[in-house]
């Protein structure tokens, strides 16, 4: 067993009987586990059925309350739920120098490595993570699985597909809880027709391994996701907590087969406000692992610039925040972290 002092490597996470100086979070201040309050709440984010007929209400009244919710009846088969699942649990379960061959070349692109929002917390999170955010992925699972690497790709390919029409579907409904409509996007044109394939989208396998002291650990510090929204499929294990105003955090319980969206930062810019980002995080348990899949969705592929909607923001009304693409918000993001929508904040809005 590593001892308390010695380099820890987050592969091995699983195999400590105490936690390390480094992933000890303080219980008050800037580095606490409970901050920004130190509530947790009986209550939950809704469930919405999405064969539902009043569904664009369901999920307006959700975006605008809690800024999360669970949906059922997706239309995301079981298996390929439990097919990257246990594509994520193959590759967790290899050993640390392994999943370190694969490691990510610089933080936020392909591979292996802690998560991006790292660099902005002193103290360790308890989780390790494989990013897939361009075709680099493939170079690793070419050398991780050579027997496998076709079914493995399909299984992403597949999960990506399904999740972007799910993704484009959800962002449909809940613009018509706004009273708009996706002819309303003005990048929406132009991304179908750039002919770009750059991919404003993500996959984050997250894995939580069982932890000593869970209490004075976090799996994943409280963030805003950047994207337009988020699709997340958890196992059976419960640790996602979503912070709301009025009650503080919220634990989001596993339903079985239900997925959990978050809306992300360019909503809250699209929405002009109106659908804000959430804050959420990852907690961490004593006995049981933990393992989940993010699919972060910027919308549709092209460089284009994200805008408030101009029939949201009214022939008169101000306009909150300055045109921007995702990569230039992805690059504000990882230079100001919390403060990234305040960066692109317009001072004195007129209309
Ligand atoms: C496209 C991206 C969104 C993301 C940063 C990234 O460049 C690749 C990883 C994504 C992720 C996944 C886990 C949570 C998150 C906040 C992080 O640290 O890395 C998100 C990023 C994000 O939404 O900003
Ligand atoms: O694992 C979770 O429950 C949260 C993951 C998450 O917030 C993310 O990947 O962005
Ligand atoms: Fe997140």
């Amino acid at each position: 067993m590593p001892s308390i002092t010695e380099e820890v490597s987050i592969g091995d996470l699983g195999s400590l009987q105490t936690l390390p100086e480094s992933f000890t979070w303080k219980l008050t201040g800037a580095d606490s586990v409970l901050s920004p309050s130190s509530e947790t709440v009986e209550e939950s984010i809704p469930l919405i059925d999405l064969s539902d007929p009043d569904v664009t209400t369901l999920l307006g009244n959700a975006c605008k309350t809690w800024g999360a919710f669970q949906i059922a009846n997706h239309g995301i088969s079981q298996k390929l739920l439990d097919d990257i699942e246990s594509l994520s649990k193959t590759f967790f379960d290899m050993p640390s120098e392994k999943k370190l061959e694969a490691a990510s070349s610089d933080k936020g692109v392909s591979g292996y490595g802690e998560p991006r929002i790292s660099l902005f917390f002193k103290k360790k999170m308890w989780s390790e993570g494989f990013t897939i955010a361009d075709g680099s992925y493939r170079n690793h699972f070419l050398s991780l699985w050579p027997h496998d690497f076709t079914k493995y790709c399909g299984i992403i390919e597949e999960y990506e597909g399904e999740m972007e029409k799910l993704a484009s579907r959800l962002l449909c409904c809940i613009l018509g809880s706004l009273g708009v409509t996706v002819d309303d996007i003005e990048w929406a044109y132009k991304a179908k027709n750039s002919g770009s394939k750059v991919g404003r989208r993500a996959i984050r396998l997250n894995h939580y391994p069982v932890c000593p002291e869970p209490e004075r650990a976090i799996g994943l510090a409280a963030h805003t996701d950047s994207t337009i929204l988020t699709i997340l499929h958890q196992s059976n294990m419960g640790g996602l907590q979503v912070f709301r105003e009025e009650c503080g955090w919220v634990t989001v319980e596993p339903v079985p087969g239900a997925l959990v969206v978050n809306i992300g930062d360019l909503f809250h810019i699209l929405s002009n406000g109106k659908i804000p980002s959430v804050i959420h995080r990852a907690r961490v348990n004593h006995n049981r692992s933990r393992i989940s899949i993010a699919y972060l969705w910027g919308g549709p592929a092209g460089d284009v610039e994200i805008r408030p909607i101009s029939k949201i923001v009214g022939p008169v009304g101000p306009s909150l925040y300055r045109p921007i693409t995702w990569n230039e918000y992805l690059r504000i993001k990882y230079q100001v972290f919390d403060k990234a929508l305040d960066a692109i904040r317009v001072v004195n809005p007129t209309n």
